[in-house]
C-alpha cells in the first residue's frame, strides 16, 4: 500500500504539490491523472524518496522507502525511458543492477524476456527506439519482482501492440496482488488500463475513486442509442430526468442516465435496442471539465 498524507513540495514560490492525500491499494492498476505540470511526477519522485517533502508524509508498506535496504525488491519504478547509459547493452544494464540489489542473475534474462528485448539483450541502449526503452525501463521495474510499481507514463513511444502489451501486463500484476500506480496525462490512456483513478490538478486532489465511479460523475456522459423504437423510447427517458437529442429516427444522444439505467427501461418497456454505447470521448470530456480550470498550462495561456 502507497500512504500519501498531506504531502506538499514547494519549489521556491512554485507550489508543485498542495497538501495531497491518498492510498494506492494493492490488486488494483490505479491511475494518476491530471493535465501537464499537475504534479503527478513530483509526487512520484516523493514516494521514491528522490524528492524531499517541504511537509506531509508519503509510506510505501507502512515504511519510508528511503529508509529501506534492497531498494529494487520493494518498489520497481519507471521514471524516464531515458534515463539510462546509452553506451551499454540492455543485459550489462539489468545486470549491474540486479548485482548492487542482490538479485540472482537469472532475473535478468527472465525479464527481458518478459518486455519482448532478448533479441536486442546484446544491443547499445543508446541505438534504442523510444519504445524499446519504455521496454527496458519496465524490465527494470519488473527486476526485483517487487510488490509495488510505479510507472511514470509509461505508455508514451509505444506502437498499438505495445499499449495493448503494457495494459496486459498491468492487469497482470495486480491480479497478482501488487499495486501497480501508473501516471498519464491523457484520460484516454487510462479508460483501458485502470480500474481506479487518482486524478490531480495544479497539485490538489481532484478524485480518488473508481473508474466507473469517475465515467458516471457530473452526468455528461452521452449514450448512443439506437432502436427502431426512438419515438417510443425517448419520452420514457424524458421522464427520468435526461436530455435527449434525435441524431437521425432511429438515433439517439442521450445525457444524464447512465447507460445500464436506459437499458433497463428500454428492457421494462420492451423497446428493441440495437445499439447501446456511453461514449468513450466523453470520459476524456469529464476529465477536461474537472481539471480545466486547474491545468497549469492551457494552450493559448499568454503566461
Ligand atoms: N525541480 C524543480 N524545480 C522547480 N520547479 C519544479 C521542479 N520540478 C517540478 N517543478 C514544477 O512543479 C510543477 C509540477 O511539475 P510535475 O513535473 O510534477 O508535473 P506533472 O504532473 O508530472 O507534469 P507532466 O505531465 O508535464 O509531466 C510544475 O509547475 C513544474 O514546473
Amino acid at each position: 500500500m502507497i500512504e500519501v498524507h498531506e504531502l506538499t513540495k514547494r519549489y521556491g514560490r512554485t507550489t508543485a504539490v498542495n497538501g495531497l492525500t491518498f492510498t494506492v491499494r494493492p490488486g488494483h492498476v490505479t491511475g494518476f491523472l491530471g493535465p501537464n505540470g499537475a504534479g503527478k511526477s513530483t509526487t512520484l519522485r516523493m514516494i521514491l524518496g528522490l524528492n524531499a517533502p517541504t511537509s506531509g508524509t508519503v509510506t510505501v508498506g507502512g515504511q519510508v522507502f528511503r529508509d529501506r535496504p534492497r531498494g529494487l525488491r520493494q518498489v520497481g519504478a519507471l521514471l524516464d525511458a531515458h534515463d539510462v547509459h546509452g553506451g551499454r547493452s540492455a543485459a550489462a544494464h539489468l545486470s549491474a543492477l540486479a548485482h548492487s540489489n542482490r538479485i540472482p542473475a537469472a532475473r535478468v534474462a527472465r525479464v527481458l524476456e518478459e518486455v519482448g528485448l532478448t533479441a536486442a539483450a546484446r544491443r547499445r541502449i543508446g541505438g534504442f527506439s523510444l519504445g524499446m526503452k519504455q521496454r527496458l525501463g519496465i524490465a527494470t521495474a519488473l527486476l526485483g519482482d517487487p510488490p509495488v510499481l510505479l510507472f511514470d507514463e509509461p505508455l508514451n513511444g509505444l506502437d498499438p501492440e505495445g499499449v495493448l502489451w503494457v495494459r496486459g501486463l498491468f492487469q497482470r500484476l495486480a491480479a497478482e496482488g501488487r499495486t501497480v500506480f501508473v501516471s498519464s496525462h491523457l484520460m484516454s490512456e487510462m479508460e483501458n488500463t485502470a480500474d481506479h483513478l487518482v486524478v490531480i490538478g495544479r497539485g490538489e486532489l481532484i478524485a480518488d475513486e473508481s473508474l466507473a465511479a469517475f465515467s458516471a460523475r457530473g452526468n455528461r456522459l452521452s449514450v448512443t442509442v439506437r432502436t427502431p423504437d426512438a419515438e417510443r423510447l425517448a419520452p420514457l427517458l424524458t421522464a427520468e430526468g435526461a436530455a435527449v437529442r434525435h441524431e437521425d429516427e432511429r438515433t439517439l444522444s442521450v445525457t444524464g442516465l447512465p447507460a445500464d439505467r436506459i437499458g433497463e427501461l428500454a428492457f421494462q418497456h420492451r423497446v428493441l435496442l440495437q445499439e447501446l454505447a456511453t461514449q468513450a470521448a466523453s470520459l476524456e470530456r469529464a476529465f477536461m471539465e474537472l481539471t480545466a480550470d486547474r491545468a497549469e498550462f492551457l494552450a493559448g495561456d499568454p503566461r
